[in-house]
């Protein structure tokens, strides 16, 4: 079948697949094996990728669309893509009781690829979702975080969907106090950023377990919160990406701007703002004065 003729409105399953996005980010330690430990606020936006489903009798095979479908190679499609790879996962988990079925996924990438909002790793819990319910594997949350965590440090985090406090690796997920209603603007200036070399190069003391409250009254409450806290890979993302410096000047400069920061290892900066109306509108405004850029706004999920 051609790209060209998946017509996915017929298709029988569909799952978002919502951008991470790090409120905040301490890098608390180091583990032995190189990995580092975490604290971190995880909220997920209104933009993201969305994955298709037809099962079929042909084998499993994916197909990428979307404004950021060329930037993954067509080697990307294929077994080293995170979807393929939750796929098989889950084909193991299921066993001999699971629907496993072959088909064909569509994954339209809409979210910049290696950009510090989990791209791949919400791609991979999508197609978790996804295949467990139309294979049938009813695996239970605990199994389903458990293969996740297998698959990449924000993917547990991101088969939930929801407003987290992630800590460990990124295995630690606890629910976080509600977050009041606000808008969302999402900028990333088109430079992919890899993540093993921002950790590699960040630099300096870690950062302190953040004091969470139990609960906020309402955003200046939250936003009180989160200045005090930072993203500790922002120094090294900018090393490595020089233009998160602009970007972050110019979120943080649009009218209704409460904050700007970075997200995850970069180099998409998020601003927060005090409805997704306002969010819509400087996202408006940065998409006129930088058409290269890939810029989003509106509310949280
Ligand atoms: C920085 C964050 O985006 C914050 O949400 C995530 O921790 C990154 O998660 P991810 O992209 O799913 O990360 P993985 O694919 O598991 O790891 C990529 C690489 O990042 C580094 N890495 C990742 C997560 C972590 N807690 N410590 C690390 O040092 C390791 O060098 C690892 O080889
Ligand atoms: N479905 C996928 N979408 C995006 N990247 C994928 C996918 N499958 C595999 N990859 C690979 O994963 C790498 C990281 O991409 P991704 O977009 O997940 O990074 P990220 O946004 O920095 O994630 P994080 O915030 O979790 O660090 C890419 O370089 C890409 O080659």
């Amino acid at each position: 079948m051609t790209v060209a003729a998946l017509d996915v409105s017929t298709f029988a399953f569909t799952e978002a697949a919502p951008a991470k996005v790090n409120l905040y980010l301490h890098v608390t330690g180091r583990r032995a094996d190189g990995y580092h430990l975490l604290d971190s606020l995880v909220v997920f936006a209104g933009a993201g990728d969305v994955l298709h489903y037809q099962p079929g009798p042909e084998p499993l095979h994916l197909h990428i669309t979307g404004r950021f479908g060329r930037v993954l190679d067509a080697s990307a499609a294929g077994a080293d893509n995170l979807v393929i790879r939750a796929a098989q996962a889950l084909q193991a988990l299921g066993g001999a009781q699971a629907h496993v079925q072959g088909g064909t996924l569509v994954l339209e990438k809409k979210l910049p690829v290696a950009s510090g909002i989990g791209g791949g790793s919400a791609d991979a819990a999508a197609a978790l979702r996804l295949l467990d319910r139309a294979w049938n594997v009813q695996a239970s949350r605990a199994d389903l975080l458990a293969l996740a965590q297998t698959l990449g440090a924000d993917v547990p985090v991101c088969l939930l969907s929801q407003t987290m406090r992630m800590e460990g690796i990124g295995e630690e997920l606890t629910p976080a106090p509600h977050l009041p209603e606000c808008g969302m603007v999402l900028v990333n200036c088109g430079q992919a950023v890899s993540t093993p070399e921002v950790f590699r190069r960040r630099a300096g003391a870690f950062a302190p377990r953040a004091t969470m409250p139990q609960s906020w009254a309402n955003l200046a409450d939250v936003m009180a919160f989160i200045e005090q806290q930072g993203n500790s890979l922002e120094q090294a993302a900018c090393e490595v990406c020089p233009p998160v410096a602009h970007v972050l000047a110019d979120i943080g400069g649009q009218e209704g701007c409460l904050m700007a920061r970075m997200s995850g290892s970069g180099a998409t900066c998020f601003g927060l703002f005090a409805t997704p109306q306002a969010a819509r509108q400087a996202a408006d405004r940065l998409e006129d004065a930088h058409s290269a850029w890939w810029v989003w706004g509106g509310g949280l999920v």
